[in-house]
This record gives C-alpha cells, structure tokens and sequence, in this order.
C-alpha cells in the first residue's frame, strides 16, 4: 500500500489529501500539522475550514484511509511520498522585506523529513515556493540524509477556495514538474499514478522543476492581472457614465479575451494573489529585470488604489465624515462560500473608515467574532504564519469601535450608510425596503461586489454606489479622489 503524508494540515493540504484519498482507496493518507487546534478541529465534526462539500468528503474516508494527526515525525518516516503545505509567508523583516516568501516553514519541514527519514522518498512541493526552490530543498535533504535517496517534485496546488472540492474533482490541470534524469522520472510517474486514478491523463502535464514552480506563480499573476484590469476600468466607468457590467460582457465575449474572472470589485483579497505577486517582483528584482518587475507591481499597485477609492468614496458621500456614524459592513470572507478572511479588502476598507472614525457593525455568515477583532488589530503579514504564532489579543481601542452581529438587519439598524464587501448569495435578497426604512437618512449603499440591484434601490430612497456603475446625481457632486 502507498503511504502518503502531508506535513501542512490547511486550506490546501486537509481538502486535496482528502480527496486523494476519497479517490485512492489503496492509497493510506496521513496529514499532519504542529497545530495541535487544527489537527483536534479536523477529527471532529466541526472542521477547521469552511468549505462546500469538505464535510462528506471527510466523513467518507476519515478513519478508512485518511487520517489527521500531530504525530508528524512518526507519519514522516513511514511514507513513501511527502507533499509539504506549509505556510510561505511574505517575509517582514530582512532582506527582501515585504516581498519575498520567507522559507522558515519550508526549511524546518525538509530538515526535519531529513533527520526522521529511514528510506528513499519522493518529496513533493505544494506549497506556493520561488522558482528555484527546489534546488535548496534538494540541498537540505541530501545534506544530512544518510545515503537515502530524495526526490523533489513540483506539483502547485490550483484549487480556489469556495469551490476547492470541485476544483479538485475535476481540475483544469494537474501540474508535475521533476528533474529529467531517470530517476526523477520515475517520481514523476509514481505521483502521475495517484491523480491518474480519477484526472483524465490528457490534464496531468509534465514538466521541469523550474517551469513547475514558476507557472504557479504566473497563473496568479496572470488571474490578479485581469481582475486589476477589469478595476481600472471600474473608475473611468464612473467617470465616463460607461457601466463596467456590460464592459466587461462584452469584452469577454472575445474568445481570444473569454468571460470568466472580470468581475470588478472593491479588490481582489485572499491568500495568495499578493504575496504571490510580491514574491514574483522579487525574484523578477533578483533576476536583473527591473521592468518586468515593476509591470507586476503595478497589479498590486492598482488593487491598492481600487479599496483607497472605495473608502474614498464613503467618506466623501456621506459630507467628508464618518465620525461617530455606524456603518453596516455586510460581508467578511475575502470571498463567497469561505470563512476565509486572509487579505480580505474588507480588512482594509474597516481599518479605512475606522481611521476616519467610523463605528463599524460587521456581519459575515461564515467569519468569527475574533477572527474579525484579530484581522483589524494584526499587522500585514502577520496572518500566514501556523497559528499558534500569531498574536492572540485584540485592541480595546478597535473592540470599541467595532460590533460584531448575528445577521444583515442588525447591522444596518440605525446605520446611515451600508458596505457590501462579500458577494454572499444572502445580500442578493435580503428585504430592503426593510433596511431603509431602520436607517438613518439619507441611507446610503456602497456595493463593493455588484450584488445589489441598484435601480430598485433607488426607487426605495437609497444613494446608491455599486463599483463602475453609473453615478448618481449625489455621488457626481461628492468626487472622491483616491
Ligand atoms: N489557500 C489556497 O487556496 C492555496 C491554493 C494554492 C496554493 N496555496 C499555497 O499552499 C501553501 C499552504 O497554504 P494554506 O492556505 O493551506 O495555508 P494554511 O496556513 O491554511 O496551512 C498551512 C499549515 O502548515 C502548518 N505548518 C507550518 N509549518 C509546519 C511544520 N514545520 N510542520 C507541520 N506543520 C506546519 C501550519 O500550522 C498550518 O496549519 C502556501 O504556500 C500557499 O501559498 C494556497
Ligand atoms: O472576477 C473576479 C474574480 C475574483 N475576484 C476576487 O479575487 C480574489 C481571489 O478569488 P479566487 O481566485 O476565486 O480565490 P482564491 O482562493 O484566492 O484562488 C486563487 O488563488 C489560489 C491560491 O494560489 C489559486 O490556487 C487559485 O487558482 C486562484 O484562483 C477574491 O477576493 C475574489 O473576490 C474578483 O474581484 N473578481
């Protein structure tokens, strides 16, 4: 029988290894973390991650031949393949602050797969790693690994979170990349072997390490570019009068263009589009390629320029002040259908309106009251790092100014104005001639996701904002510059 383990039990390594191992039943799965929490969450009913479809999943094969455990050295040394998906920070402090992964997880797991590991294995990157990654880990492994033989895979994770089991059943692609030597063939082929078992081998593509490990970061790049694309075209929608909805339809009814990922927003949030950008301006940086590395940044940069304008636009509308006012924020998660609020711009369209001295009343169907208070007081880069090494408490200052409530109508309650920051299918019909009618007036709505459909709000009374839509007349007199 395969042994596989996992070292890295998150939103990539709990959901993918339960998969391998739904469609693998010869194969026995191990994932393990130093998370105590997030090992004790995923062998009970409440797994630690939100995520549709994950529950069955898990139950089907969890305790068959998929197991969770903190036993890492022991589940290390009895595999035959170890995937690692630990975190890959951006790194804070020290050269390439700001910019480059920091490596600390990734390192102490090789050195670790090292010392524990009594027979030959193939090791596989699914975390999101630099180009030429690799190459250290293979340095580390065969540094101090006693005359075992190591092989190092390729093979990037491309699930997107709210629909990661899907992403999983049926992938676009999988992508393997190895040396070209014989013996990293054959790795290949044995990893080949395990999705080969449920993904049609026309999708599994083979490549080197280095085209491997770089494709991940170009096709986050290439997804983030479209949306900072789509964004930029949101502000000169509202200042042309054009609507971004019917903009991007018809340029995505190009087939060379296609239609998906051209939602303008109040900014893309999540995991991994930023800091896998900010790794790839680094590395672009290292390489000698200053240009190629500034035109990357420039995603960022607009992304940046897409949520400063959303709190521009609050503020300005509602008479240059927010003070003491409530503001409804309905929506957490950086996306719909997660609990997930890594990057999420809601993080930073609260810390905009609390520095203008807003009182928020948040509302997310899927994100915890402390998980809100933790995401306004930690510092950037501070969320990817394991758990237990983050910092716990929350500010009194932001737990003032800040409400956490059970559902939408609370939180507009008495609220003059309401930002929609997560496309939850629930906003798309809450009742609100309701909402108005227990807001202060004039009641505004700002519709960070397009959700809303803005001439019936506008016939109930509402001054309506929805991003790269056209203006009304209130909002043409308050511009809001970012
Ligand atoms: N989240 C996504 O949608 C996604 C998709 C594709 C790729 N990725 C990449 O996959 C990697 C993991 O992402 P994630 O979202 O699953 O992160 P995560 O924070 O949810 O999970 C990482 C886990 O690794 C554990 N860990 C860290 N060091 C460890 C060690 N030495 N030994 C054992 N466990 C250790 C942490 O405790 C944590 O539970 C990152 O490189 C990320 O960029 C993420
Ligand atoms: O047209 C769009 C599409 C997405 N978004 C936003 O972009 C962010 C990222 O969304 P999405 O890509 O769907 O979710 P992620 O889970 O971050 O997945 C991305 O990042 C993963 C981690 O690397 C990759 O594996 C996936 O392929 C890649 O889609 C979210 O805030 C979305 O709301 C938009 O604003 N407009």
């Amino acid at each position: 029988m395969v042994k596989i383990c996992c070292i890295g039990a998150g939103y990539v390594g709990g959901p993918t290894m339960a998969v391998i191992a739904l469609k693998c039943p010869s194969v026995q799965v191990a994932v393990v973390d130093i998370a105590q929490k997030r090992i004790e969450a995923w062998n009970s009913d409440k797994l630690p991650i939100y995520e549709p479809g994950l529950d069955d999943v898990v139950k089907q094969c969890r305790g068959r031949n998929l197991f969770f455990s903190t036993e890492v050295e022991k589940h290390v040394g009895e595999a035959d393949i170890v995937f690692v998906s630990v975190n890959t920070p951006t790194k804070t402090t020290g050269l390439g602050a700001g910019k480059a992964a920091d490596l600390t997880y990734w390192e102490s797991a090789a050195r670790m797969i090292a010392d524990v590991s009594k027979s030959s294995k193939i090791v596989v990157e699914k975390s999101t790693v630099p180009v030429k990654t690799a190459e250290a880990i293979e340095k580390i492994l065969t540094h101090n690994s006693k005359g075992i033989k190591f092989q190092i895979l390729s093979n990037p994770e491309f699930l997107a979170e709210g629909t990661a089991i899907q992403d999983l059943f049926n992938p676009d692609r999988v992508l393997i990349g190895g040396r070209e030597t014989p013996e990293g063939q054959k790795a290949i082929k044995a990893l080949k072997d395990v999705y080969a078992q449920w993904v049609p081998e026309d999708r599994i593509l083979t490549t080197n390490l280095w085209s491997a490990e770089l494709s991940k970061l170009a096709a986050n790049a290439f997804l983030a570019q479209r949306i900072s694309s789509v964004n930029a075209m949101s502000a000169l929608c509202e200042a042309t009068g054009a609507n971004v909805i019917e903009v991007s339809y018809a340029v995505g009814k190009d087939t060379r263009i296609g239609p998906k990922f051209l939602n303008a927003s109040v900014g893309f949030g999540g995991s991994c589009f930023q800091k896998d950008i900010l790794n790839l301006v680094y590395i672009c940086e290292c390489n000698g390629l200053p240009e190629v590395a500034e035109y990357w940044k420039q995603v960022i940069k607009i992304n940046d320029y897409q949520k400063n304008r959303f709190v521009n636009r609050v503020v300005a509308s509602m008479f240059n002040t927010v003070a003491k006012k409530k503001i409804a924020i309905l929506g957490f998660a950086f996306k719909k259908d997660t609990g997930d609020t890594r990057e999420t711009p809601a993080i930073d369209v609260c810390k905009g309106l609390l520095g203008d001295k807003a009182e928020l009343s948040i509302y997310d169907p899927q994100v915890t009251e402390d998980q809100i208070h933790k995401d306004l007081t930690l510092s950037k880069f501070d969320w990817d790092h394991p758990l237990h090494l983050q910092p716990m408490s929350a500010s009194s200052s932001t737990e003032k100014q800040v409400t956490v409530v059970g559902d939408a109508y609370e939180a507009a309650k008495g609220a003059h104005g309401l930002c929609i920051m997560t496309e939850w299918d629930e906003f798309k019909t809450l009742d609100y001639k309701k909402i108005f009618d227990n807001m202060q007036k004039p009641a505004f709505i700002f519709d960070g996701r397009n959700v809303v459909n803005v001439d019936q709000l506008r016939e109930i009374g509402f001054i309506v904002f929805s991003i790269g839509k056209p203006l009304d007349a209130w909002l043409k007199d308050m511009p809001a510059v970012a």
